[in-house]
């Protein structure tokens, strides 16, 4: 299969894509992403288990893939029935290129693709090839779950760590909330030059339920754009 979307960047996206699809082989657990970038993987696996007779069992990581993935065919398990994943393919916001350390959730799917990609052998990354930085943070915020009682006393402690957090609202100005019904503070820290010792304050602070580094998880890059695919895994420090 090649990639046929008319928009550049979505091409990109569909050929990073394809390419990961590919990696998915008969019987495997798969974890499905979610995202414009997961969307393609997902389509993918979906026509190679109609045309080919690909036999996968998968889990999803928002309500959105689930519904996809149900529309496309493909067979979804539960963690009571399969705890392990041979392969989490996910996209992501931001990829630091050395150590393929990640930003992720501005879907809003973090919580439930951390829960994946930690349940997963490999974890591969599908994105066009503008999602590179020289440094977490430097474009994107980083989300950051909450639980909605006391989300602004959350708030109040991030920015006590550098952070100005904003809930994110939908277009009616209420919550966006998350499949698990919790709200997203993005947060914005500019350049983040420790995300490891960052990642331990978030995860000690209380009222947040899980944030979107994602460190020392990603076990390969697969990216496309005008030179063509790249393929990365991280560099030994
Ligand atoms: O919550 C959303 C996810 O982390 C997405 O995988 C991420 O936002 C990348 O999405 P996209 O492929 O649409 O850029």
């Amino acid at each position: 299969m090649t990639a046929t979307h008319p928009d550049p960047v979505a091409a990109f996206k569909e050929q990073a894509a394809i390419a990961a699809a590919a990696l998915v082989q008969d019987g495997m657990a798969v974890g499905l992403g979610t995202g414009s970038t997961a969307r393609f993987v997902v389509a993918e696996l979906g026509r190679r288990v109609r045309e080919e007779g690909l036999r996968i069992k998968a889990i999803p990581t928002s309500s959105v893939t689930e519904k996809q993935a149900r529309e496309v065919g493909i067979p979804l398990t539960t963690f009571a029935e399969t705890p392990a994943l041979d392969i989490a393919i996910d996209g992501a916001d931001e990829i630091e290129p050395r150590t393929l350390n990640l930003i992720k959730g501005l879907g809003g799917a973090l919580l439930w693709e951390k829960i994946v990609a930690s349940a997963a052998s490999r974890f591969v990354i599908v994105a066009d090839a503008s999602k590179y930085v020289d440094h977490l943070g430097a474009h994107c915020p980083l989300p950051v779950e909450v639980i909605p009682f006391g989300w602004e006393n959350a708030a109040h402690k991030l920015a006590a760590l550098g952070a100005q957090a904003t809930p994110r609202r939908q277009r009616d100005g209420s919550f966006f909330l998350t499949d698990e019904k919790n709200l997203i503070l993005d947060c914005v820290f500019g350049p983040i030059i420790n995300p490891d010792a960052l990642s331990t304050a978030l995860a000690e602070t209380v009222g947040v339920v899980e944030h979107g580094l994602f460190l020392h998880m990603a076990t390969q890059t697969i990216t496309a754009g005008p030179e063509g695919l790249r393929v990365l895994e991280p560099q030994k420090s």
